[in-house]
């Protein structure tokens, strides 16, 4: 019993924490400026408007209210704008100063406490965070949707993949050979700082940074779905897949690269995309690095399996267990996490 009050204080503890980074302007700036996102969920509600008009919605974590007030745009009837976070004050300025007040009700709770005054026709929701999972926040759209929604009603975004695909990381490259070129800068040999320099970047943090398609090795493999309209808490707690790819060339392996689609239904289809073959988003690509460069081959086979799973420590955080195995090689384990 006591470790039950325990857990639960601590939960609580880190949901004030989560719900405080998103108090700031910063992180609805960077969302907010990112125009893939953001025209990405104005197309999907905009231009599928058969879709909302005369429709009830719930917006899950309406931050500044921006899907809210497309959504009014989009003729829905009715928004419940729901944000747990202080900025919902921001969210009914928004709503305000677009003319909305009869439209949007902006309600500052969680999603999970909240008295909505009747079921919705329509759920919409940003709550991807990096590796699609990260931030947990799948988990609070789930509850309103089993909670709120009508039967047979619409959830904004529908579905969920995440993919896989093997990388040269030339930016780590470039990193590892500087201690290589401090001589003829310097005069001084400083190549062995390399090791150390490589046990720092590769370490088993996951990385968030942008890539090239060029560094990417061989076709990307899906190794998970979800369908938002049926997906339960427990499968979105653990998210598994296996892949195997066959490399493009020779090059140096650095490890994988991790991104995802989310998919809005409607008349016209629209995907959310943050592949490194696309247009940059903030969530950038979620990287695993191996604890070694790997030399691979025109062919190379690399094959293995992925596990996504919050953080025992904390649930908003994310770890990664990675199985993998090269060119037919020994099976290697590395796990991974993002936060705690
Ligand atoms: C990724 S942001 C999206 C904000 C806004 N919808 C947009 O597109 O700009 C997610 C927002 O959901 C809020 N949020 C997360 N979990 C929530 C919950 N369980 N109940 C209410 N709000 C929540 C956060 O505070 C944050 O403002």
């Amino acid at each position: 019993m006591a470790l039950l009050k325990k857990r639960k204080h601590e939960r609580s503890e880190q949901d004030q924490e989560y719900f405080q980074c998103y108090s700031d302007v910063s992180i609805h700036e960077e969302m907010i400026a990112d125009t893939v996102r953001t025209n990405g969920y104005k197309q999907a509600i905009l231009h599928n408007h058969c879709a909302l008009q005369g429709l009830t919605v719930l917006d899950v974590g309406a931050g500044t209210g921006i899907l809210s007030v497309f959504c009014v745009q989009a003729g829905a009837t009715r928004v419940y704008a729901v944000e747990a976070s202080a900025v919902s004050q921001l969210a009914s300025h928004v709503v305000t100063l677009n003319g909305m007040d009869n439209k949007v009700k902006v309600l500052n709770s969680p999603v999970e406490s909240a008295e909505i005054p009747e079921q919705v026709d329509a759920i919409v929701s940003e709550w991807m965070g990096y590796a699609l999972m990260y931030e947990s926040m799948l988990p609070s759209v789930i509850y309103a949707r089993d909670k709120w929604l009508k039967p047979g009603g619409i959830i904004l975004p529908s579905a969920a993949d995440l993919f896989i695909a093997p990388i040269n990381d030339r930016v780590v490259e470039s990193r590892l050979d500087f201690w290589n070129e401090v001589k003829g800068l310097y005069g001084v040999d400083m190549s062995c700082m390399r090791p150390f320099a490589h046990s720092c970047i590769m370490n088993k943090e996951m990385a968030v940074n942008l890539l090239s398609p060029e560094d990417v090795l061989s076709f990307p493999v899906r190794f998970a779905s979800l369908d938002l309209n049926v997906c339960t808490q427990e499968e979105v707690r653990n998210l598994h897949g296996s892949f195997q790819f066959s490399c493009f060339g020779s090059s140096l392996l650095h490890g994988f690269a991790l991104w995802f689609t989310v998919t809005f239904p409607g008349e016209k289809t629209v995907t959310l995309s943050t592949s490194p073959y696309g247009e940059e988003t903030h969530w950038k690509q979620t990287l695993l690095y191996l604890d070694e460069e790997i030399q691979v081959e025109q062919d190379t086979d690399i094959t293995g399996d992925i596990t996504l799973s919050p953080s025992d420590v904390n649930p908003r955080h994310l770890r990664a267990l990675l199985n993998y195995s090269i060119g037919g090689g020994l099976r290697r384990t590395k796990h991974f996490h993002m936060g705690t």
